[in-house]
């Protein structure tokens, strides 16, 4: 859990000191640095912000760098500080470290912002980073198939963009790409799909709580991003003409996808209608899709913390204990006041640690009802008080 944390120009929040408890909620108005200060705690976390990719959006202008500092409960502290110019600074208990994942296993965090809200509607990205979230803290063996999956994807596109035409080497070259590839596909689709398969009953508890009349409607699919029954490498080399004229590779685990399917109720005997089946996104309303968004995050929590508390040790689970932590940005102009009350009262149950903004003191009743001893807080113009 976060203790302290600092942060220094990043957007309008020049120096900000934070005590930290289980629950934080800062108030303040449009423009005041609330989600500035979530971003920190983002960055911390994940190397990046989940506003803009190129560091000089959210340096300070006239800054050189912004800086993000936590001293978790367990006394280790991570920090990290971004140049404008992009060049990153990571330090783990004042030691420089080279490689982010080691912060985020420390902290792993997970946000629900309102433009987390469009990912049913969006690319396969952010609905394949939901589920690569939930593997990559706990499989241990994931990432490093990840990295080392990319990487050769790249080298496969960067030749795919080059020429139109293989030499015999580079033909000889990819082959054997491809058969890296295909190994690492296939270890990135078996941690995918062990985690999607313990995902499905804690969705399903997430439905029933946040979308009751949709409880057995809604349901989840994993897809690969290629046939894995049947050897990757040879996909790709079948598909390799396609590939060259598209100038990159179209299939593999870079293509994965999360689906969310709405099925009516069977078929009526009376009227003899047949079910129907939906993306659930063609189906919902903007509010339920909100919902069933929500259920999505909120669902992956308990499962971590299960994981975590029941870590095998025959499987590659990543034995870190960090309390995850959750960022919820201006949720209440995204949820009704039910669903709202769902969120916290079940986040309120788990041991993670919360930070809420809000552009209004309505929620802190709530708050109050759900937490002991929350934090409160008070931003103006990047200055942070106690509320
Ligand atoms: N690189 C930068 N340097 C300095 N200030 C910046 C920079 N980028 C953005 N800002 C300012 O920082 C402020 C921080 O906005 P932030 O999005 O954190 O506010 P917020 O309290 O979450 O607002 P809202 O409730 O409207 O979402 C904005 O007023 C913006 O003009």
């Amino acid at each position: 859990m976060i203790e302290r944390l600092q942060v220094s120009y990043l957007r309008n929040l020049s120096q900000v000191n934070m005590q930290a408890a289980a629950c934080n909620v800062i108030i303040g108005a449009n423009g005041s640095g609330k989600t500035s200060l979530l971003e920190a705690i983002f960055l911390l976390s994940r190397g990046k912000s989940f506003r803009h990719s190129q560091p000089k959006r959210y340096v300070q202008h006239h800054q050189p760098a912004a800086t993000a500092h936590a001293k978790l409960s367990d006394g280790s502290t991570l920090a990290i500080q971004k140049q404008a110019d992009a060049t990153t600074v990571l330090r783990l208990n004042q030691s420089t470290v080279y490689n982010q994942s080691i912060l985020t296993e420390q902290l792993p965090t997970l946000l629900i912002d309102p433009s987390t809200m469009d990912m049913l509607e969006q690319g396969s990205a952010s609905r394949r980073q939901l589920l690569d979230w939930l593997v990559f803290h706990m499989k241990q063996g994931f990432h490093p198939q990840w990295v080392a999956y990319q990487r050769l994807l790249k080298q496969r596109n960067s030749l795919l963009k080059q020429t139109k035409h293989l030499s015999q080497s580079q033909q000889a070259e990819l082959k054997s790409w491809d058969k890296g590839l295909a190994n690492h596909a296939a270890l990135i689709h078996h941690y995918r799909a062990s985690i999607f398969e313990a995902w499905q009953p804690y969705f399903a508890q997430s439905i029933a709580q946040l979308l009751p009349t949709y409880a057995q409607q809604l349901s989840l699919s994993y897809s690969p991003g290629y046939d894995v029954s049947l050897p990757f490498d040879e996909q790709l080399q079948e598909r390799l003409p396609q590939d060259l004229q598209l100038g990159y590779t179209r299939i593999g685990s870079h293509r994965a996808d999360v689906h969310v399917h709405w099925r009516s109720d069977s078929a009526d005997i009376d009227t003899k209608l047949p079910a129907l089946k939906e993306q659930a996104a063609n189906i919902l309303s903007r509010g339920e899709k909100k919902l069933l968004i929500t259920a999505l995050r909120l669902s992956q929590l308990p499962l971590l913390l299960n994981s975590l508390e029941t870590a095998d040790t025959l499987q590659p689970t990543n034995q870190t204990h960090a309390t995850p932590v959750v960022l919820l940005d201006d949720i209440t102009a995204e949820l009704d006041e039910r669903a709202l009350e769902i969120l916290l009262a079940t986040l309120s149950r788990l041991p993670c640690q919360v930070f809420i903004t809000s552009l209004t003191d309505d929620i802190v009743p709530l708050i109050n009802k759900y937490w002991s001893a929350p934090n409160m807080f008070h931003m103006k113009q990047g200055v942070l008080s106690a509320y």
